[in-house]
């Protein structure tokens, strides 16, 4: 029989998720069920055929594996709801709430369940995630079928519970971390010269560029700055410049603030 998929929290990331799916064909629309309270933003998603609806209890009785893309707030609340409508027999679940350990799950909804937390980014909706992925409880078949269903949104690693915190910083939050240096990339451009939507296209494939060198040839990033620093030239001066200004030390301190943020507040 063909797996049903339930997303409870239609957002930002629920709703990539659900894009990323149907565009890999990974499951029929029709096997996929997302959920708001107010459903009028997931219109088109519903126009590709996928099922809506604002009751999360409708979503559970429809489906075997219920994703979790609600705010980490609001989690322990829709699962008390939800709970009597829960069977570890049918169901499974996947997280992909920040901050949510497999024991506060197990808090509201006992030890029984298949459990993964899967930390994916919003490149999911154009499948070029990384999801770092953590199970609990969890048959061989089960594994495959996450992982599975992750791989068509991208790359996955298998990861164990207590990195979850640093793979949503390395992960999730890099992903707006990237955007920030390619926007400082194409404000540099406009200065010298380029008009924003050129300057937009260089920043961008390059480092597209760069991030593929990295994942073809799975050399380290000095080996790939080597070939391209002429001795005396400008890149290995701009190079310099943007360490002498803090350029490594302030990305480092950004991504341990971040993880800080997630351990103090969570
Ligand atoms: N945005 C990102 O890049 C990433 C987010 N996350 C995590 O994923 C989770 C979702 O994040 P976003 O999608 O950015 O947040 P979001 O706020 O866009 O999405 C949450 C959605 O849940 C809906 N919702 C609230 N109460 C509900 C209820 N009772 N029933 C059904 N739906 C309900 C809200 O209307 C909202 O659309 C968070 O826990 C976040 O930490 C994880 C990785 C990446
Ligand atoms: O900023 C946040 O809290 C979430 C976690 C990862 C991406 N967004």
């Amino acid at each position: 029989m063909s797996k049903k998929i339930a997303i409870i929290g239609g957002g930002n990331l629920g709703t990539a998720i659900a894009e990323g799916l149907i565009s890999s064909r990974f499951i029929s629309p029709k096997h996929i069920i997302v959920t708001k309270r107010n459903i009028a933003t997931l219109r088109s998603l519903e126009e590709k055929g996928v099922l809506v609806t604002s009751d999360n209890e409708e979503a559970v009785k429809y489906a075997d594996w219920v994703i979790l893309a609600v705010k980490p707030f609001q989690v322990k609340d829709i699962l008390s709801k939800l709970q009597p409508h829960l069977n570890p027999e049918k169901h499974a679940l996947v997280s992909v709430i920040t901050g949510v350990w497999i024991k506060d799950i197990q808090e509201v909804l006992g030890n029984n369940f298949t459990l993964f937390r899967a930390m994916p980014n919003t490149a999911i909706a154009i499948q070029q995630s990384i999801t770092c992925i953590c199970k609990h409880n969890a048959s061989v078949e089960q594994e495959e079928f996450v992982t599975n269903l992750f791989d068509q949104l991208g790359k996955t690693v298998m990861i164990e519970e207590k990195l979850m915190d640093a793979a949503t910083v390395l992960g999730a939050c890099g992903t707006a971390y990237a955007m920030r240096y390619i926007r400082a990339n194409i404000q540099g451009g406009i200065e010298i010269g380029f008009d924003a939507q050129t300057a937009s296209l260089i920043a961008a494939q390059t480092v597209k560029g760069a991030a593929e060198l990295l994942l073809t040839r799975h050399t380290h990033p000095e080996q790939e700055i080597d070939k391209v620093t002429t001795p005396k030239g400008c890149t290995i001066a701009g190079l310099n410049e943007m360490e002498h200004q803090g350029f490594s030390s302030s990305l480092i301190k950004g991504v341990v603030t971040s993880y800080k943020k997630i351990v103090n507040d969570m």
